[in-house]
C-alpha cells in the first residue's frame, strides 16, 4: 500500500478501524476497545468474494452522489451458514473524501486484478410454471437487485413454452452475453445445456449423432437460480438450493467446470445429462410420476414408493469401459470438493492417455455385466439433493472426464429397501452382496430379447403376482426425461459445459 491515503485509521459505524489491501485480500483490524467482545478483531475478506465497492453510505446509492463523500461501502460475500451465502454491507468513514476515493479506486483496482472472470451481461430465462410458479417472483425478489448492484446489465425472457430457451439459443445473436442464466428447475437446465451444447457444435461442424465425436466445449457460463420442483443440478454443484447464494456465485464469475454425459441409439444423439440416467427403478419412478402430474411435486415420492413395492427387475447385458482407478474410485471415501485435485489435473491425464492411445480404441479396458436389474444409474456427479445429502454415489467427480455406473441386482423386497435407504443416511449403499459401482468412461446396454412365447410367460407371471415384471423392458430416464428406447450408449465428455459455482465448499476448513 504505497498510496499514504490508504494509511490513515478510518470508522465503522463509532469504531476505528484500520483497513488493509492485499492482492489477495481486503482485511480490517477493530481498535483495541474491540478486542474483547470477539474472539479474533480482524476481518478477512478475499478480494474476489467483494461484490462491489461505491463512493457513499450505500442508502443513497439510487440517487447520484453529487458531492464527493468521505464514506465508501463494501458489499462481500458473507457466508450465513455451511454453502449458503448472503450480501454483507460494509461502510467506512474516512477522515476525508480524497482518502475514501484511493480507497475506491485501490479495492476496484485489485478486484479487476484478481483475475476473475466477472459477467457483464447476461441472458436470463425464466420458466413462470416450474416448480411452485414463483420463478418470477424469486428472481424479481432476490435476483435482479444484486445484478444491478454489481452493474450486471440482463436481458431478461420469461418461457412460453417448452423448450423456448433451447430454441433461443439455438438462433440468438450470443456475441455480447457473458453468461446465461435459468431460473428454474432441473427440466430447465436442461434446456440451457441442450441450447448451448448444440449451438456450439453446430457452430464448430461438429455432428453430434457421431458417437466417437469429439465435441466442442461451450464457452459461455452457466448460471442456475433453483426455482424449480427438483434442483439437483445446482444443490449438486452448489451445496445448496438458494438463490441468492446462486446469484452471488454469478456475480463474482466463480467457474465450475462440468463433464456432460451424450446418450445415442441408432446412431442417433438422444440427450445429453450432467447428472442421473437410470434404467429400472429411476426410469420407472419417471414414467409413473408423468402420469400423476395432477397431485404436484409430491408426485415423486408417490411414485417411488408404488415402484419399490412392485420390485421389477429387466434383464440384459451392460458394457463398460472402466477408467483408471489409480487416481480415484468410487469406493475411494473422497469427496469432491471446491479445488478438487482429481478433477483439476484430469485433463492433463487424459492428454497423457490420448498420446498413449491416439485411436482410441482401448478395448482391453471394455468390461460385461449380464443379469436382472432392479437398477442401472450411471451419475456424472454425486447427484447429491436435499432429501440425500450425499447423492447416488458420494464420491462421483464434477469434471474429471467419468461417470459412476452402479447395477443393482435382482434381490429379496426387504434388500431393495436396504440400498434405497442407505442413500438417505450415512451408511455405504455399495457394501451390498447384490450392487457394484464402477468409475466409467463410456457404457452400452442392450436388453434381453424375448421371443413371444417368454413375454407371454411373464405377462402371466404377472398377473398372478403383482409383484413381477408387468413388462420385459424398462425406460432410461435421462436427467428427468423419459428416452423413448432401451438399447442406449452412453460417453461421457470431459468438461464440455462451465458452470457459474465454485462446487461445494469444504466448510471444515473454512
Ligand atoms: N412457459 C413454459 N410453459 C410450459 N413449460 C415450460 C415453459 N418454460 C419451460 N417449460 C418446461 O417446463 C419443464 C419443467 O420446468 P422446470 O425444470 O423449470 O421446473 P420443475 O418444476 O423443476 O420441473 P419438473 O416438472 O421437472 O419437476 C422444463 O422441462 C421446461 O422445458
Amino acid at each position: 500500500m504505497e498510496n499514504e491515503n490508504l494509511l490513515c485509521l478510518l470508522r465503522i459505524k463509532d469504531t476505528e478501524v484500520s483497513l488493509t489491501l492485499e492482492p489477495t485480500t481486503l482485511s480490517w483490524t477493530y481498535n483495541k476497545r474491540w478486542a474483547f467482545k470477539k474472539k479474533s478483531n480482524t476481518v478477512f475478506i478475499p478480494v474476489n468474494e467483494i461484490v462491489t465497492i461505491h463512493h457513499g453510505d450505500g442508502k443513497g446509492q439510487a440517487k447520484k452522489i453529487s458531492t464527493p463523500s468521505n464514506q465508501f461501502t463494501v458489499y462481500h460475500v458473507h457466508r450465513k451458514s455451511s454453502q449458503r451465502w448472503s450480501l454483507k454491507v460494509v461502510t467506512f468513514t474516512a477522515p476525508d473524501a480524497h482518502v475514501a476515493h484511493s480507497w475506491v479506486q485501490a479495492v476496484q483496482k485489485e478486484m479487476i486484478e484478481t483475475g476473475q472472470a466477472r459477467p457483464n451481461k447476461l441472458l436470463v430465462f425464466i420458466n413462470p410454471y416450474g416448480g411452485y410458479g414463483k420463478a418470477s417472483e424469486i428472481y424479481y425478489s432476490q435476483v435482479s437487485h444484486l445484478f444491478q448492484l454489481a452493474g450486471i446489465e440482463s436481458h431478461v425472457i420469461e418461457t412460453s413454452r417448452a423448450n423456448h430457451a433451447r430454441d433461443y439459443l439455438m438462433e440468438a445473436d450470443l456475441r455480447t452475453y457473458d453468461g446465461v442464466v435459468c431460473v428454474g428447475g432441473d427440466g430447465m437446465f436442461s434446456e440451457l445445456l441442450h441450447g448451448l451444447v448444440s449451438r456450439t457444435q453446430n457452430d464448430s461442424g461438429v455432428c453430434e449423432d457421431k458417437e466417437d465425436a469429439k465435441l466442442m466445449p461451450c464457452n459461455l457460463r452457466i448460471g442456475i437460480i433453483p426455482a424449480g420442483s427438483t434442483d439437483c443440478v445446482c444443490f449438486a454443484t452448489m451445496g445448496s438450493n438458494d438463490p441468492v447464494t446462486s446469484a452471488l456465485h454469478i456475480i463474482i464469475g466463480d467457474t465450475q467446470p462440468l463433464d456432460v454425459c451424450a446418450s445415442y441409439h441408432g446412431g442417433q444423439l438422444m440427450r445429453y445429462s450432467v447428472s442421473l440416467i437410470g434404467y429400472g427403478f429411476f426410469g420407472d419412478v419417471l414414467k409413473d410420476s408423468e402420469n400423476m402430474r395432477w397431485v404436484g411435486p409430491m408426485r415423486y415420492d408417490l411414485a417411488g414408493f408404488k415402484t419399490v413395492l412392485s420390485k421389477r427387475s429387466y434383464r440384459g447385458t451392460v458394457e463398460f469401459q472402466e477408467a483408471n482407478d489409480s487416481y480415484s474410485n468410487p469406493r475411494d471415501n473422497t469427496r469432491c470438493r471446491t479445488g478438487c485435485l482429481v478433477c483439476s489435473e484430469s485433463s492433463e491425464r487424459l492428454q497423457e492417455v490420448a498420446e498413449e492411445c491416439p485411436t482410441n480404441g482401448d478395448s482391453d479396458t471394455w468390461k460385461k455385466v449380464t443379469g436382472s436389474f432392479l437398477a442401472i444409474n450411471i451419475t456424472g456427479m454425486s447427484s447429491a439433493c436435499p432429501k440425500s445429502q450425499d447423492g447416488l454415489s458420494p464420491t462421483a467427480h464434477l469434471a474429471d472426464g467419468t461417470a459412476d455406473l452402479i447395477l443393482v441386482q435382482n434381490s429379496s423386497l426387504v434388500e431393495f429397501v436396504r440400498f434405497l435407504s442407505r442413500h438417505t443416511n450415512r451408511k455405504d449403499q455399495f457394501a451390498l452382496s447384490n450392487v457394484e459401482v464402477h468409475r466409467i468412461r463410456a457404457m452400452r446396454f442392450t436388453p434381453e430379447e424375448l421371443d413371444e412365447e417368454e413375454a407371454i410367460r411373464r405377462q402371466k407371471r404377472f398377473l398372478v403376482c403383482p409383484c413381477g415384471s408387468p413388462s420385459a423392458t424398462s425406460t432410461w430416464n435421462c436427467d428427468g426425461e423419459i428416452l423413448d428406447c432401451t438399447r442406449l450408449s452412453v460417453r461421457v465428455h470431459h468438461q464440455l459445459i462451465q458452470l457459474f459455482a465454485r462446487g461445494i465448499e469444504d466448510t471444515s476448513c473454512i
